[in-house]
């Protein structure tokens, strides 16, 4: 299995990985072409009931999580078409936990299933989702006119392109 090696940041303003946002999560990615891993720490303004995480930001992780791994491991740009999301204990606002995700099913060419995982820190699977990713080559995304060409030209230059 290869080294696991960063994946570049291209969107500082997202709201899961843009290192500029500062209400975001600045969530940093990493793959080994098998699977796509995160680790961090819940910030106190994103709390749902008293000290625990809300659980649309815990989606929000599990969706980015698979995103990454759709965009790196199957080299193309994507949509979340749908997901769903497993709750199974609770997160703790300040506890660190991490991410990991991958892909589960080509559906089709143009259709992936993704899978992702948070666990805390003692190894306890706290949130599990899988999704359903619609795959574009770039033209076909460019040509959708939702994000830059000069973005997604960046960032084509770093995907692994391994599944
Ligand atoms: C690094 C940063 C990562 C951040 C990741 C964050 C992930 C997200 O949150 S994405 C945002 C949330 N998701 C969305 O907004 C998706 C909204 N939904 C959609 O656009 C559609 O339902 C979609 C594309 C997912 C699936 O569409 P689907 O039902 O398969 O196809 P359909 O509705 O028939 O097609 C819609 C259009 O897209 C085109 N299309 C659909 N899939 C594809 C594809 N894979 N390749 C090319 N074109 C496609 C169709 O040709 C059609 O085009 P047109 O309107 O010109 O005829």
């Amino acid at each position: 299995m290869a080294e696991w090696r960063a994946l570049k940041n291209i969107d500082p303003h997202c709201f899961a990985c843009g290192q500029g946002n500062s209400h975001g999560l600045h969530m940093r990615f990493f793959s080994n072409g098998e699977r796509v891993k995160s680790r961090l720490v819940i910030p106190d303004h994103l709390r749902g009931w008293h000290t625990l995480v809300h659980g649309g930001v815990l989606a929000t992780i599990l969706d980015e999580a698979m995103s990454w791994a759709a965009i790196h491991l199957t080299g193309h740009f994507i949509l979340t078409q749908e997901m769903t999301v497993r709750f199974k204990k609770p997160v703790h606002i300040g506890e660190e936990i991490r991410v990991q995700s991958f892909v589960n099913e080509r559906v089709s060419p143009k259709k992936a299933g993704l899978k992702a995982e948070i666990c805390n820190m003692s190894g306890d699977v706290c949130a599990e989702s899988s999704g359903l990713f619609a795959l574009f080559t770039t033209e076909d995304f460019i040509r959708k006119d939702l994000v830059p060409a000069h973005m997604l030209e960046a960032m084509n230059e770093s995907m692994w392109r391994s599944a």
